[in-house]
């Protein structure tokens, strides 16, 4: 896809997933990898209505070159991009439920969604961390998220949101959907007695899909 098209597809799923209620006023930043660069949300924009020309670039070095001025979670994406050579994109939104687990979990461990559906395995995967609170913006993040992306294609960061990578734009996005899927499963189902996947079941799915 060439630059053009990754600003339009930006555009497009911002305004999807703000139409879809996964994001709410300017809440929400999301990145793309370029060959020269990256492409990043601006700052104190609603990712309902991104103009593709204006979308903020930024240089291998992570210097904002182009477009209005990037949004405060640079560090963030930066730390995710960096420890996951394979991703294309990282979406961080405050969508409700997952927000939600993020407020009841314990930071430094991993969150309390248990393998329910297939979906929530494959494209979430087996592990979502929980990364203690930090001021949004805060470049003190960037180890901690960094540490986590190590290990895991998605995180919480507690009292914040998710934050979810994938080697597309479409497969964050779409990861960043099941995850709010999950978490909504996770909070009805809580205290009853759901069947989870069995690990030999979470297994298969990472071996044939992971
Ligand atoms: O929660 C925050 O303040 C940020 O993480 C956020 O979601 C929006 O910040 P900008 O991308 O700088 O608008
Ligand atoms: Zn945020």
């Amino acid at each position: 896809m060439t630059e053009q098209d990754l600003r339009e597809q930006l555009a497009a799923f911002g305004a999807s997933l703000f139409q879809r209620g996964y994001s709410v006023g300017s809440a929400g930043n999301i990145s793309v990898r370029l060959p020269d660069g990256y492409l990043m949300t601006p700052t104190n924009s609603s990712l309902g209505k991104l103009d593709p020309a204006r979308i903020s670039k930024l240089d291998t070095e992570w210097r904002h070159v182009g477009g209005d001025k990037p949004s405060k979670e640079v560090f963030l994406h930066r730390a995710v991009l960096t420890a996951r050579p394979e991703a294309g994109a990282v979406v961080h939104l405050h969508s409700t439920y997952a927000t939600a687990i993020g407020c009841l979990a314990e930071p430094g461990e991993d969150a309390p969604i248990p393998p329910l559906t297939p979906y929530f395995v494959m494209r979430v995967g087996r592990r979502l961390p929980v990364v203690p609170y930090y001021r949004p913006g805060d470049a003190s993040m960037e180890p901690a998220v960094f540490a986590a992306a190590q290990n895991s294609r998605a995180m919480l960061l507690a009292n914040h949101g998710p934050v979810v990578s994938g080697k597309t734009l479409t497969d964050a996005v779409y990861a960043a959907e099941e995850l709010e899927e999950s978490a909504k499963l996770a909070l009805m189902l809580r205290g009853q007695p759901a069947r989870e996947l069995t690990p030999a079941q979470v297994d298969d799915l990472l071996s044939t899909f992971g």
